[in-house]
């Protein structure tokens, strides 16, 4: 086995300028995927994300009998009769290990799932116990992880459920996109302390919506889903705001202008989020018909930022905090910890091995600027750990990124884009 010496982080030889466009979103892809598997006729999917984590859904959508085809740009989803027996390998994908079991129980037969070696690690008692709840038979050797069968009898009961989805807001999103084929629909309560990740939560009520389902969410802490038809759908896939971070925090970090096209002028991703994020650090923010600018103005504000609803942004969010004329003060992110891998403690630890100063708090991370120096930059598997080291590299000579292939998990040209945009 070859030792992987690490990709080379480009370092800015001056201010970084340019535009950028990024492919689809990986949550609006991931969703389109299972509620067009789900409906009432074949659905046109376009600019559907080509990364590894829609990669595993489609093959797990077609494990269970739907059919999906391909014509140049076009994605055509056609719902077949779910059937076991079948695998699903979930990789790392939250939205594959989360969102498919429901879609599972709907189906005749067994369905195992097993997934990448740290997937095992990631929180999953919540919706296996939710989906019990419900009326379907999971056996998970009693760990609340991976791997678990569902045994499926071709259609779930439903009903309510109360559940903590304070771990994660796919639990919720979960039940949300299926609970519409359950006979009873389902009211989904959650008890316990805030749900993270709104925007993820307003995307899965929105796609719905636009489905014909019926969602009730005017309660807070209650989501309730009335059976019902899903209608398909010919839809265009938003572009990933959120792997725009580390693009638009380039310009922020040295003075330059990038701008992302086709930035949507409405949307309920939490990338939307950036565009306030980045103005509190300082930058300029813009948005017109051409796409989101934003441009560095030399000034980085070191900022006091609750995370909370976009947690997926905060490793690029501690990147540029890094180089701000004060400290940073990251809150509301306890559950990075069951991301792709602890992303509180791989940022600590990542940061500080380079002489910075990161400390892990109770729900986040304190991050001091301190000069940082270069060497190998580890990322545990995961994409936007890669995404933090390559905005550490603009400013820091020398900086490997160990598997810097770990960003095919949903962006697989990140390595190109990013070359191509800082030199
Ligand atoms: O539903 C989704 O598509 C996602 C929800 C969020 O999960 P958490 O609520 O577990 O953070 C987010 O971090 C993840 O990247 C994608
Ligand atoms: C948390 C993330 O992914 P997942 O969908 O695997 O949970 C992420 O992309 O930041």
């Amino acid at each position: 086995m070859s030792v992987d010496q690490g990709w080379p982080a480009p370092s800015a030889t001056g201010a970084v300028s340019g535009r950028v466009t990024v492919p689809g979103s990986k949550s609006i892809s991931n969703r389109a995927l299972i509620l067009a598997a789900l409906a009432d006729g074949p659905s046109h999917l376009t600019g559907l994300l080509a990364a590894r984590d829609t990669s595993l859904m489609r093959s797990a959508l077609v494990a269970l009998g739907v059919g999906i085809s391909e014509s140049g740009s076009t994605v055509t989803v056609t719902p077949g009769s779910l059937k076991g027996p079948a695998s699903v390998d979930c990789g790392l994908a939250g939205t594959v290990m989360r969102f498919v079991p429901p879609v599972a129980a709907l189906a005749d037969g067994m369905v195992a799932f097993d997934g990448d070696a740290y997937a095992r690690e990631r929180p999953m008692g919540v919706i296996l116990d939710a989906l019990r709840a419900l009326g379907v038979r999971i056996d998970d050797g009693g760990t609340g992880r991976m791997p678990y069968t569902v045994s499926g009898t071709g259609s779930v009961r439903g009903g309510t459920v109360t559940l903590d989805a304070s771990g994660s807001s796919q639990f919720v999103s979960a039940l949300l996109l299926a609970g519409a084929r359950y006979d009873a629909g389902v009211d989904i309560r959650h008890d316990g302390k805030p749900v993270p990740s709104q925007p993820h939560l307003d995307m899965s009520v929105a796609m719905l919506r636009e489905r014909g389902v019926q969602v009730d969410d005017a309660e807070p802490n209650r989501w309730v889903v009335a059976p019902g038809p899903i209608r398909a759908l010919d839809t265009a896939i938003e572009p990933d705001l959120s792997n725009a971070a580390p693009f638009l925090a380039a310009a922020v970090l040295t003075g330059g202008e990038v701008t992302v096209t086709g930035w949507p002028a409405e949307t309920t991703q939490p990338g939307d989020h950036l565009r306030d994020i980045f103005t509190r650090f300082g930058a300029d923010v813009t948005q017109t018909e051409a796409g989101l600018t934003v441009r560095g103005t030399g000034r980085i504000v070191g900022c006091d930022l609750d995370l909370s609803e976009v947690g997926e942004l905060s490793p690029v969010i501690a990147a540029v905090a890094a180089f701000a004329d004060g400290p940073s003060y990251l809150r509301g992110i306890a559950h990075l910890r069951g991301h792709e891998t602890d992303r509180l403690a791989a940022l600590e630890t990542e940061f500080n091995a380079l002489g910075g100063d990161v400390t892990q708090t109770a729900d986040g991370l304190e991050i001091r600027p301190k000069p940082l120096r270069g060497g190998l930059f580890h990322t545990y598997a995961d994409h936007r750990m890669a995404h933090a080291a390559a905005v550490l590299g603009l400013l820091v000579d020398g900086l490997l990124i160990e598997n810097i292939g770990t960003t095919a998990k949903t962006l697989p040209e990140f390595p190109e884009l990013w070359s191509e945009l800082v030199s």
